[in-house]
């Protein structure tokens, strides 16, 4: 790496989607942003802004993107017709969100083959995610054969959960052997909306106790006591746990078998009914929570109960963090639907005055992109609306990573 290859691109590729962000890390300013919609379908989108230099501004492509490495090369030329292409010198390197790496990734990791084969095998339990990061890695690779490529885990911030909260209470023969445990995801989000609230509050994180809500499209909530996750509510999956756009959430195993045996649904069947007709779309055909909120407004039922059923889980997961905490200093909302629905956070505190929990209802419905304090002036527990940043936070952990290997 030269002293001058500040900059970092991070590609944060979903199912069906990649999130992408060129950061120069002198600075931590941004200098493109941009994400590839629907990808696979004939509708793909392609909306891309630049912010800085002459072609500053935002740019759309419509039209079909086949697959996640159709995607990467048409963000490629997006960012080589702002003079800001993967050819620069100044790149010093390309971090990968992750979102399954096992026991064995507990740092941000400089991929290889071997590291590659790995995340390879992680496929099954993460396999909505796996298959998008792999492909972002390789044609990333591809375009710069010689530039470092990062992968960041979702699942690295969880690490420290204790053996109590990790363990499934199942044979511990049979979960050593097929690593069956609790890993936790989102964990990148986690880690930097905590520490974020900390500085909320002007407290240190290692001062500081937060149940961090994660409501995207995939949700997940963690127990963070003093900067260090104690439990998570995604398993070995990003199934379990909280009710999300298209997946269940926690379930009685038992439906699994039933819907085997009693309604002859296959494995995959019952894969894809859990993770992508479940959730919110499951229940009343929607998984966009603006839109929800709009059916309701209007008086629909199926859309009240998707909300119902949502905000009960919440609470549960509230209510029981609280308990695996003891004590608890705030409380952060965060992603999409986190950041930007204000009666999903108002009914998810709604009637546990008596855990110090109230919110100022004016702060609440105020937009704002600013991370802030909703709470009410004389409550005990603080509760806060904080942007995340997945991609700074990645960017951050490849930029350490690779300066530090470059002054070996
Ligand atoms: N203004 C808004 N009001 C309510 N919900 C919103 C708003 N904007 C986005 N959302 C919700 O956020 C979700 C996307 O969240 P995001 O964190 O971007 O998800 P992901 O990273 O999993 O794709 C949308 O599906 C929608 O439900
Ligand atoms: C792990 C996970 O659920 O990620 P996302 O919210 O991006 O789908
Ligand atoms: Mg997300």
């Amino acid at each position: 790496m030269t002293a001058t290859a500040t900059r970092v691109l991070v590609l944060n590729s979903g199912s069906s989607s990649v999130k992408y962000q060129l950061l120069d890390m002198h600075d931590g300013s941004r200098l493109a942003v941009g994400l590839v919609e629907r990808i696979g379908e004939e509708t793909s989108r392609l909306t891309h802004t630049a912010l800085t230099g002459d072609s500053a501004g935002k740019r759309e492509r419509t039209g079909p993107i086949a697959d996640h490495e159709a995607a990467l090369k048409a963000v490629a030329e997006e960012l080589s017709a702002d003079g800001l292409g993967l050819d620069s010198p100044e790149l010093a390197a390309i971090g990968h969100r992750v979102v399954h790496g096992g026991l064995r990734f507990t740092e941000p990791t400089v991929v290889d083959d071997e590291v590659l084969a790995e995340v390879e095998r992680l496929v099954p339990v993460a396999p909505l995610h796996n298959p998008a990061n792999i492909t972002g890695i390789r044609t990333a690779r591809a375009l710069r054969p010689d530039l470092p490529q990062v992968a960041v885990f979702d699942t690295a911030f969880h690490t420290t959960m204790p053996e109590s909260a990790a363990r499934y209470a199942i044979d511990v023969e049979t979960a050593d052997a097929h690593r069956i445990r609790r890993y936790g995801f989102h964990g990148t989000s986690h880690a930097y909306v905590s520490r974020e609230t900390a500085r909320l509050l002007g407290k240190a994180p290692e001062d500081v106790n937060v149940i961090v809500l994660h409501l995207g499209n995939g949700a997940s909530a963690s127990a963070v006591r003093g900067g260090r996750c104690v439990d998570t509510s995604m398993g070995l999956t990003p199934l379990e746990g909280l009710v999300m756009g298209t997946r269940s959430g926690d379930i009685d195993p038992a439906v699994t078998f039933h819907l085997q045996r009693v309604a002859g649904m296959s494995t995959d069947e019952i894969d894809v009914l859990l993770n992508k007709k479940s959730g919110l779309v499951g229940l009343c055909g929607d998984n966009d929570m603006r839109e929800i909120r709009r059916r309701i407004d209007e008086g629909d039922e199926r859309a009240q109960l998707a909300f119902d059923v949502y905000i009960h889980r919440l609470k549960k997961y509230i209510g029981a963090y609280y308990a695996v905490l003891g004590r608890v200093d705030a409380i952060a909302f965060t992603a999409g639907v986190g950041e930007n629905a204000a009666p999903v956070r108002e009914a998810a505190v709604a009637g546990l005055e008596e855990l110090g929990l109230a919110l100022d209802s004016a702060l609440n419905d105020e937009r704002s992109d600013d991370a802030r304090l909703i709470s009410a002036p004389d409550a005990r527990v603080a509760v806060a609306v904080v942007p995340t940043d997945e991609e700074l936070e990645i960017a951050r952990q490849a930029f350490t990573l690779v300066s530090d290997n470059s002054l070996d």
